[in-house]
Parts: structure tokens; sequence; C-alpha cells
């Protein structure tokens, strides 16, 4: 090496041009390394200075004199060389990865081990000649002349091992272009653009022998490469503004955001986040469960959570509502995704709840206020269609109760008999003992009456004594055997005065439909033409005008107090 240092030198353009291209790239290096962090710099930096070497040593080449120093400096790009395509395959992943730890020592040492390997087979080779082969010399007897080299396996093999690497790359780059979209598909598209011209320069050297200077044309090709990545990741600052850009998003949102890896450990949380549970520094790295809100809510709904799906999750404290979404994080990998932690958001919903138990309040009181006027209204309807004595309905309740109960007669093909009752000289009962008295009896009678109907019987006082009765379902027959127990029960039943026990009799007349009538009318009437006869046979009886019903009751008057 000496030798060749001290031997004969010319210097031309292509000498100045490659000195040059080496101290820009150097200076590229230099800048590279005072900016901002990116994914895979590291390795960036090494490929640039890999490269740089190549070119110092192309460099040499061109301006050494002597054909032994030109194979010489030659033999030196070697590392350089391979080196380029090596960590150029690993910046690239490590790029489009997002990987920005710097690679293990171990893995580094393994990724030097080919370089030094080919170059040792280089060096080498002056005595095995597989490298290069013996035609291996100066075009032309001039001084200075470019060497032409005879490729001999080994440089096969090691051109098979670069572009194993370069394949890598560019594989690398055309899946992250596949795969992306939008503004980040152009990018990487940009990648692969800038990854083919080196291809194209090592391709057209190797297989076509293009050279320039008289050298592999390669490095110079590497040059506009690094300047070309340099300017699209320092340049465009795509990776570089996004996360910037996502941070103080994240920061100006009003509703808590926290981020947990895969440990359960907090790893970011925006200032609502730390605003909600009043936490100030040293908080990175703190467990989920022992976050002051929520924590351990928040840790059960991770660990029972379905990757799938958003969760949600109402939690409470004195501060408000939080409406709990979590979603994964995932990275897409060749083994499918891989979860790298969570997201969860907690959006701030005190006003809607506020809003809702509000709401729910007003709408209770109005259900409220609602059953009030309801049961008032029942009320006011049950004191309008009953009588104030008796309890008993009144003649306005009467007209709706007949409709209904006569469509449903109908309706079912059922009989119906409808009876009026009239007490027997209440009057004389009044003046003897006084109206208040026969209030007393007139209370008795309700009393008497309801407990001998059916529930589906209805009663009503009609006017000062006198009650009607509407007996769904029952013929004539059976009308007549029930009023008849009535007014059995009523002729023999001791009635409790304010003035002393009075004894009061009944007269009933029947009607039956549809025989006797097809409205309320027509059926009082007949009723009311029975009753008379109930009266004028003697009182104390129940009668029936119909011809054909057999009522004993209308030819063997039930003897009472008449
Ligand atoms: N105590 C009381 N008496 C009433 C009430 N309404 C009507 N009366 C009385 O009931 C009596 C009805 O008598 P009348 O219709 O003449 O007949 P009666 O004395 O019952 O004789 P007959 O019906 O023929 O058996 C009258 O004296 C009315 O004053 C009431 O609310 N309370």
């Amino acid at each position: 090496m000496n030798a060749c240092l001290r031997s004969a030198w010319h210097f031309d353009a292509a000498v100045l041009f490659t000195a040059v291209v080496c101290i820009g790239g150097v200076l590229l290096a230099r800048w590279v390394i005072n900016q901002r962090d990116f994914p895979g710099r590291d390795t960036f930096i090494l490929m640039h200075l890999a490269s740089m070497w190549w070119i110092a040593m192309a460099g040499l080449e061109v301006a050494s004199v002597a054909p032994d120093c030109k194979q010489f400096w030659a033999a030196m790009s070697w590392p350089g060389i391979v080196s380029v395509p090596t960590f150029w395959a690993v910046f690239l992943w490590q790029y489009v990865s997002s990987v920005r730890t710097p690679l293990p020592r171990r893995s580094m040492l393994s990724l030097v081990v080919g370089p030094v390997l080919i170059w040792l087979m280089v060096l080498s080779n002056p005595w095995h000649g597989l490298f290069y082969g013996p035609e291996t010399g100066p075009e032309s007897s001039e001084p200075g002349a470019p060497i032409r080299y005879q490729h001999g396996p080994l440089f096969y093999a090691a051109a098979v091992y670069v572009y194993l690497f370069m394949s890598f790359s560019l594989g690398v780059v055309l899946r992250a272009a596949l795969t992306s979209h939008g503004v980040h598909r152009r990018h990487y598209l940009a990648f692969v653009l800038v990854t083919a011209v080196p291809w194209s320069a090592n391709i057209a050297y190797v297989g076509f022998g293009v050279v320039v200077f008289g050298v592999d044309p390669t490095p110079f090709s590497f040059v506009f490469t690094l300047v070309a990545f340099t300017w699209l990741i320092l340049g465009v600052r795509l990776f570089d503004l996004l996360p910037v850009a996502r941070h103080l998003l994240l920061e100006a949102l009003l509703d808590p955001v926290l981020v947990v890896d895969t440990q359960g450990r907090v790893i970011e949380a925006n200032q609502a986040a730390l605003k909600l549970g009043g936490l100030g520094a040293g908080w990175q790295g703190r467990k989920l469960q022992d976050w002051p809100v929520f924590g351990s809510d928040l840790q059960a709904m991770l660990q029972k959570q379905d990757a799938q799906q958003d969760q949600l999750l109402t939690l409470t404290t004195s501060e408000g509502y939080f409406e709990v979404r979590m979603r994964n994080i995932e990275r897409l990998t060749r083994h499918g995704s891989v979860v790298l932690g969570q997201m969860l958001y907690l959006r701030d919903v005190t006003q809607r709840q506020l809003a809702k138990l509000k709401l729910a309040e007003a709408l209770a009181l109005s259900e409220e206020r609602l059953r009030t006027i309801t049961s008032l209204h029942e009320q006011l309807r049950e004191q309008a269609l009953c009588d104030p004595l008796t309890g008993l309905y009144n003649r306005r309740y009467l007209d709706e109760l007949f409709g209904r109960e006569l469509a449903r007669a109908r309706r079912e093909n059922t009989p119906l008999s409808l009876a009026l009752i009239d007490l027997d000289h209440f009057k004389q009962l009044n003046d003897e003992h006084g109206h208040l008295d026969g209030d007393d009896v007139l209370k008795s009678v309700a009393q008497h009456l309801l407990v001998n109907l059916r529930s589906s019987d209805t009663v009503f006082r009609i006017g000062g004594e006198e009650f009607l009765l509407i007996l769904p379902g029952a013929d004539s027959l059976e009308a007549a055997r029930r009023l008849e127990v009535i007014c059995l029960g009523l002729a023999q039943k001791p009635i409790e005065t304010r003035s002393g026990v009075r004894h009061v009799t009944l007269s009933a007349g029947l009607a039956l439909w549809p025989d006797q009538g097809q409205v309320l009318d027509e059926l009082m009437r007949a009723a009311d033409a029975a009753l008379y006869e109930a009266k004028r046979g003697g009182r104390n009886r129940v009668c029936s005008l119909l011809p054909r019903a057999a009522s004993p009751a209308a030819e063997a008057p039930i003897t009472g107090k008449g």
C-alpha cells in the first residue's frame, strides 16, 4: 500500500470529479448525522460511508498510474462494494418497518462477515486467480491506462451475494409501495425508482462492461441514490412531519387518550389524560392498573377485550362521565398482524350524560304528573258516573255500558237480561222513620244487590229507590232465578239503620234481549211493564212479560213483608 501511495499519480478531470463527489458525499453524511432521527438512520449513514469508501478507492484507482496499484485500489474498494447493498437492504427494511432502535452488535458483526470474506478473496487473488482471471491488465500500453478485468468465478459469486441484497432491497420497497396508500405510496414508489438506478448501473457494468473513467459506474450512481434518498427522507420530511402532526393533534384533543404497550404499561398520554389523572411527570411506563383514574377498570377492560371490536364502557367520576373506546395498534408482518399495544380513547360524555339524566328526570316528573292527572280524571269520571249515596253506577253510565254488553252479546250470540227493581212502600218508610233512615236502607239494598251479583253483572241506581241490573249471558229463566234469590234474600234481611232495624222488600221486572227489544229503551219499557205487573200483583216479587218465559215469579209471587 505504501508503495502504491508513493508511486506515480496523474490528476485529470475524472479524478477531480471523483474527489468532489467523495467530499460531497462525506459532507452529506455529516449533515445527515446532525439531522433529526428517522427510522434506520444508523444503517443509512453506514451505507453512506461505505459508498464513499468505494468512490474514494475508485478515485485512487483512476488517479494511480501503475497497473499493479490500480488493481490494488480496486481490491481495496471491495469492502465498500459489498457493504453498500448490505447496509442498504437493512436500512430499507428498518425504514419501511419504522424501526428506530439501532441494530444489535451481533447482527452488525454478522453483516460485515460477507464483505470481509469477499475482500479477502480479492486480496488473495494473486495466489488463486479465481476472482480476476490472468487476462486482467491495462487496456493499452499508455501510462495510467484503465484496467480491463477478466472476471473469475469468485467475482460472480460475490456478484450473486450483492444481487441477493439488492433484490431484497427492491422487494422491500416494492412491497411497501403496494401495501401503502396515497402520499406514502408515492413516497415508496420514488424509493423503488431510486433503488433501480444503481441496479441498472451495476448490471450495465457486470453484464455489458460499461465503465466510467475506466471504473465501475455503480458507486457514482450510488451517489445519486444517496442524494435522492436524503432528499426523500429529510427534505420531504414525510415520516418526520406526520408523527409531529399526530402528536400535536393528540395534544390538542380535549378527550383523554392513553397508549398502552403489550405489557400493560402506559407509554403515551395526552395532556387531557394527564389532567384527568392529576399527573405531571414520571408517568411514562406506569402500569395501566395503577393509573390514578379508571386504572383498574381500564385494565379489566383490556384483559377481556375482543381484539376485533371496539369496546365501549361508561365510567363515572366526580369529574364526569367517560365513554371508553379501545383499539388495537397493529402492524402487518409476513406472519400476519402483530398487536403492538392498545389505544384507549376516553370520550368525555358528561354533557350528554347530564342532559340524559335531566331528560329522564323531566320524563319521570311528567309521567308522575300524567299519573296524577289520569287518576284525578278517573276519580272525576267515577264521581260523574257513580251515585254518591250508594256508590253504584248512575244513569249516565248506563248507555255506555249497555252498548258494550249488547255488542258482546251480539258478537258471542249469548242472551242478555235486564231487570228493573223498585223498593216497595218506600215513601211510607221515609215518612215513618225519616229520610236519613231511608238513605241507610238504600245503601244496604245496594250492598245486598252487589253481593248477590256475578262479576259480569252490573247494577245501577237510576232513580230514588229504583235500581237497574244488567245480567250478561243470563236468559229469562236464569235471570228470574237470580232475581228471586235477591228478592227473597232482601225480604228476609234485617236492615240496620241509624234509628233501628228495618225490613224492606223489592219488586222487579225482567226483560230479555233480543226477544223483548233490540235497544235499551225497548228493553227498559218491557222491564218497566213487568215491574208494574209485579207491583200490581202484590209487590215483593219478580215478573217477566215474556210469553214463553216460564217465570215462576210471574205466576207465583214470592211472599214477603208487603
Ligand atoms: N230517603 C230517601 N228517599 C228517597 C230518595 N229518593 C227518593 N226517595 C223517596 O222515595 C219515595 C218513592 O215513593 P213512591 O215512588 O211514591 O212509591 P213507594 O212509596 O215506594 O210505593 P211503591 O213504589 O208503589 O211501592 C219518595 O217518598 C221519595 O221521596 C232518596 O235519595 N233518599
